[in-house]
């Protein structure tokens, strides 16, 4: 299995390559040169399976000759022994025909744990037999950061670096990333958005000297492997419901379009998806360009679900490389316009092609309190406010024919002030978090300037 970039012009790579470098050389994201099949026959087999085992099967075609099955196998089995729910991904009915898919019962409580988990495991198991080390540098508008942390945190040969907008997380998501006591990791409050964070982040893997001198990683969804991890739970979900003999669609809750991408690679692979749902909240360039056609980014604008406080979203690139037919100069020159206009126009042919696999709607911040105060009188359920934009946006999408699954991307302790001010009830994080609020934080401020943060790690990276 070879990995290809986005733009054209990168060096192909295999699965281990490609996960420990993260970024393409381009600028490009990596994807597979060609999607691996799944029968019809293939996907019945997977009835009643273990999640661990359809992780196996689902993922192992992507991994190509970097593991052994015995040791990949072993791997996932380790990455989800932690979650708090026997079907790590369960379902739960919210309505005739609309479920939920739970994605947070690992440690977390966020969806991020189901590849950050795994590829903690598989960057340990790939850096101990190579004797290498690396420098994770992640940027997180609040969840990916505390689920990178919490699976890298204490490995001798990762440093972890988080850059996350400073004021603009919950304060559990704060805590969860600056509380851990382990040397190798760090939280680094940025002045911006996490737009800010993340383009920092591609400028350090574009700054060649600097990625190469502390041998630079990415754990962001520009990694793969992320995305790889998150294939997994649509076959889940789909064969509990049906598949392949029944089509399903699902909604989810989008930011920077990772794990609704996972569900597009599903569907590649032959998993009888119906619709693709993208669900923003007010920051809707995603909305805007599958409606439009226009890719134009705007202010980010705080809101009540801040992970999707987002506007230039990064795995857009990998979509809009299909609907280009895989031309990456089409790509670059689309990615060269973002970067010195803030915007392209979608040609005609790929906006057809973008909406053959996609739908997308918006939740204004009204919409999701009012949301998560409906589903909680309606069925007792408290939801998180991004798991509530994609319940609102499902509900005006569905076909009532085929059953609608909503991603339910994170725990509703995570956003109590939300839940909290929509329901009147305060969701409790789980007993084994009880003491989060008074552990002691341990935080870097740094500005929004890559040679402050450059430098900020170089000290700080062991050898
Ligand atoms: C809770 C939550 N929901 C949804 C999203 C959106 O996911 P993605 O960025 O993969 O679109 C994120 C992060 O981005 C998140 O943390
Ligand atoms: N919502 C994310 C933003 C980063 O997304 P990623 O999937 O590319 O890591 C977060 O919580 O940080």
């Amino acid at each position: 299995m070879k990995y290809v970039s986005t733009r054209g012009q990168a060096p192909v790579l295999s699965f281990e390559e490609a996960m420990l470098s993260g970024l393409a050389r381009d600028g490009g994201l990596y994807v597979p040169e060609t999607v691996p099949q799944m029968s019809q026959a293939d996907i019945r087999a997977l009835h009643g399976l273990p999640y661990e085992e359809v992780a196996f099967r689902v993922m192992r075609p992507f991994v190509g000759d970097t593991f052994d099955d015995a040791t990949f196998g072993d791997l996932i089995a380790k990455s989800y022994a932690q979650f708090g729910h026997a079907a790590r991904a369960p379902l739960k009915q919210l309505g005739s025909g609309h479920f939920l898919c739970e994605l947070f019962h690992g440690p977390t409580l966020a969806f991020k744990d189901f590849a950050m988990q795994l590829i903690g495991q598989l960057f340990e198991e790939a850096l101990t037999r190579s004797g290498s080390r690396v420098t994770i540098v992640g940027a997180t508008s609040g969840d990916t950061g505390s689920a990178a942390i919490e699976a890298f945190r204490g490995l001798d040969a990762v440093d972890v670096f988080i850059l996350y907008p400073h004021g603009r997380v919950s304060e559990v998501q704060r805590r969860q990333m600056t509380t851990p006591v382990e040397e190798n990791v760090h939280a680094v409050a940025i002045d911006g958005h996490f737009d800010d964070a993340q383009a920092r982040l591609k400028d350090m893997f574009a700054h060649d000297d600097f990625r190469d001198g502390v041998r630079l990683a990415a754990v962001n969804s520009i990694n793969w492997a992320r995305v790889l991890a998150q294939v997994v739970y649509y076959f889940s979900a789909a064969v509990s419901l049906g598949a392949p003999e029944r089509k399903v669609s699902f909604t989810v809750p989008t930011g920077n379009f990772g794990d609704i991408f996972a569900g597009y690679i599903a569907k590649g692979m032959g998993l009888p998806i119906d619709r693709l749902v993208i669900a923003t909240n007010h920051n809707d360039i995603l909305h805007r360009a599958v409606s439009t056609g226009n890719y134009t980014t705007g202010r980010v604008e705080p809101s009540i679900s801040p992970s999707m406080d987002i506007q230039v979203s990064s795995n857009f690139e990998r979509a809009l490389f299909d609907a280009y037919d895989r031309d990456g100069n089409a790509v670059a020159q689309l990615m060269d316009e973002l970067k010195s206009g803030g915007g392209f126009h979608v040609s005609q042919g790929a906006l057809e092609a973008l909406r053959d696999n996609f739908d997308s709607g918006r939740a204004s911040e009204a919409n999701t309190s009012a949301t998560i105060a409906a589903t909680h009188a309606r069925t007792g359920e408290l939801v998180c406010p991004h798991t509530a934009v994609g319940i609102k946006v499902a509900e005006e999408h569905r076909d009532r024919a085929v059953p609608m699954v909503t991603l339910a991307t994170a725990h509703p302790a995570k956003f109590p002030d939300a839940v909290e001010a929509a329901t009147g009830i305060r969701p409790p994080l789980p007993e084994r978090m009880s003491d989060l609020m008074e552990r002691e934080e341990r935080i870097t401020r740094a500005p929004n300037d890559l040679a402050a943060l450059e430098e900020i790690i170089q000290e700080r990276i062991r050898t």
